[in-house]
């Protein structure tokens, strides 16, 4: 089905949906969507004189039930859930807004007044995309509405009171109901017939390919060259906003090309026609250039730029290199480069963060990926320097290195133990609740780290007891990756070499980011001493099971079950 792609982005967010309307439930779990609902509180009393528009009020009452529910289940446990999605059906005939009826004489009056005429039915839809983050709710709100127009056949008054008795058009927008008996007032429909139902499915889902899915930039048509400046390399909107000559090549000293599709291999036919050009090679050039950028936003880290513009941004180059000390010239070069990533947004009083930047690239926060940053910038970077010679020679090259000094070591360990942790807790919620594993109650993370992950388990899973194995100097250090004093319910860290010790016994294997690390006779080994760890075939309760959320280079997550 071609929509089920689209519903799928939603399927590891915690969703809700803030209505109390069985017909929305109805319609988005039929869609495949898995979800929470929690009915809004919000008061249906928007002064509907102050839109311009019927729909504007449908929109506004629709994202203001979905903010109330954000907000009341961010206050309840501080933390909102990933999506809130709110709605709000109405019906307009002649300027006026029909909602639901308040009693049977109200019901009686709208229905008069739709008898043998066409009507519009709005639905507005708000989609809010939650973070919390350090005890704070940011909310981006994505809305929209569909109109269906309605026609109601000439209908008499016996038949309008004997449908008004019936009770159904009570909790309806308009008085009636389509989908049931309200069907047979109903001559024709122009649109989406869900919408007047209470939820415009198909709007919907291409609002969530519009999110969660934009298109490829090749498959854009490129918009003509006079309108818009090339913008298509960080060099270029640099220069541009600095108005600076010598910093360095624009794409044009690159390749020619001045960011418009170039002509055919000829131009312009004789005719003046002009032939189709080949593709723009735009994923190629990003591939080229893509250490460039790598590199800025490395940099603007460890510099802590966003550090800074995150304590007292919005702040000039000037103001940033002081703070940072560095170079007037080199700062300002960097944050219009950080500017062109769209990492910071310039403006007349400076340069400040994004909303991206101040909640991953600053280096406090739960949703930090400071550390991340630091680690490939300070190892993998040169790592990756020397693949060549890697490639050449193979994995002894690596192996004929010098032993590095303990204190290095331990240095460098830490940096892998923050560079996880930072990554982990992004994504613990995603792979706790991938699958559903509310029938295990014990599990053991095999690597687990600093327990980012077996912490999410374990707040996901009341009842499952989860045991993070990792090497003895690993945990030594997990203590300082928590607040002082953190005592973890139904968690706790056994220190082991998953390649040499007994693994903690556990209905449950989960081998987090571990797999594409080893050689695949390394896999095997460790992959057969899980196998031989479960016990198959003496439980009649949950089955054992081993979850693989190996999210490096190639593989998806996907499970085994034993
Ligand atoms: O043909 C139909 N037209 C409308 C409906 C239902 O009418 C209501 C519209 O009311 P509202 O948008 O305010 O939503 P509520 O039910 O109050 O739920 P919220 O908690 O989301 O405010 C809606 O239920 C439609 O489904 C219908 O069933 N058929």
């Amino acid at each position: 089905m071609v929509l089920s792609p689209v519903i799928g982005k939603l399927l590891h967010k915690r969703v809700v949906l803030a209505s109390a309307s069985p017909r929305r439930r109805e319609i988005l779990s039929q869609a495949g969507l898995r979800f929470e609902v929690v009915p809004s509180r919000f008061k249906e009393k928007l002064d509907k004189a102050a839109f311009p528009t019927p729909y504007a009020y449908a929109i506004e009452t629709a994202k203001q039930k979905a903010l109330e529910v954000a907000s009341r289940m961010h206050q309840k446990d501080l933390r909102a859930p990933d999506v809130v999605i709110g709605a709000d059906t109405i019906v307009t005939i002649g300027g006026l807004i029909l909602e639901k009826p308040a009693d049977k004489q109200d019901a009686y009056r709208m229905l008069s007044r739709l008898n043998g005429k066409e009507h519009s039915v709005f639905t507005g839809v708000a989609i809010i995309h939650c973070c919390s983050e350090d005890g704070q709710l940011d909310m981006d709100v994505c809305e929209f509405h569909e109109e269906t127009m309605v026609k109601f056949s000439e209908l008499s008054e016996d038949l309008l009171w004997e449908y008004i008795d019936s009770g159904e058009p009570m909790d309806k927008a308009g008085g009636y109901g389509i989908q049931a008996l309200g069907g047979m007032l109903v001559e024709c429909v122009r649109g989406d017939f869900l919408n007047v139902v209470g939820f415009p499915l198909n709007h919907f889902c291409k609002k969530l390919v519009e999110l969660y899915c934009p298109p490829r930039r090749e498959d854009v048509q490129r918009v003509k060259h006079e309108s818009i400046p090339a913008v298509d390399t960080f060099e270029i909107a640099s220069d541009a906003a600095q108005g600076d000559e010598g910093c360095g090549p624009s794409r044009a000293g690159v390749d020619g090309h001045s960011g418009q599709a170039p002509a055919g291999p000829q131009g312009p036919d004789t005719n003046g026609l002009v032939e189709n050009p080949p593709p723009f090679p735009s994923d190629l050039l990003d591939l080229i250039d893509g250490f460039k950028a790598s590199k800025a936003l490395f940099t603007a880290c460890k510099l802590k730029v966003f550090d800074v513009l995150k304590e007292e941004g919005p702040l000039k180059a000037v103001d940033v290199a002081r703070k940072i000390n560095a170079s007037v010239c080199g700062t300002g070069r960097l944050l219009d480069v950080c500017v062109a990533l769209g990492l910071l947004e310039k403006t007349d009083t400076g340069y400040g963060n994004t909303r991206l930047a101040s909640r991953h690239l600053a280096s406090e926060g739960a949703c930090s990926l400071h550390g991340f940053v630091a680690y490939h910038d300070e190892h993998a970077w040169t790592v990756f320097t020397d693949l060549e010679s890697a490639v050449r020679q193979g994995p002894q090259a690596a192996a004929g290195r010098p032993e590095e000094d303990p204190s290095q070591s331990r240095d460098r360990r830490l940096r892998f133990m923050r560079a996880m942790h930072g990554l982990t807790q992004l994504t613990a919620r995603q792979v706790a609740t991938a699958f559903d594993l509310s029938r295990f109650t014990s599990a053991c993370d095999l690597g687990g780290c600093t327990g980012a992950l077996a912490r999410e388990l374990a707040r996901e899973y009341p009842r499952l007891k989860v045991t993070v194995f990792d090497l003895p100097e690993v945990i030594e250090h997990v203590s300082s990756f928590h607040p002082e004093g953190w005592q973890p319910e139904r968690l706790h860290f056994v220190p082991g070499d998953f390649f040499k010790d007994d693994l903690p016994d556990a209905q449950l294997y989960v081998l987090s980011r571990i797999l594409h690390d080893w050689a695949d006779d390394r896999v095997h080994e460790l992959l057969s001493r899980v196998s031989r760890s479960c016990k198959p075939g003496t439980f009649t309760g949950p089955r054992r099971m081993m979850l693989n959320d190996d999210l490096g280079p190639v593989a998806p997550p996907q499970r085994v079950v034993t």
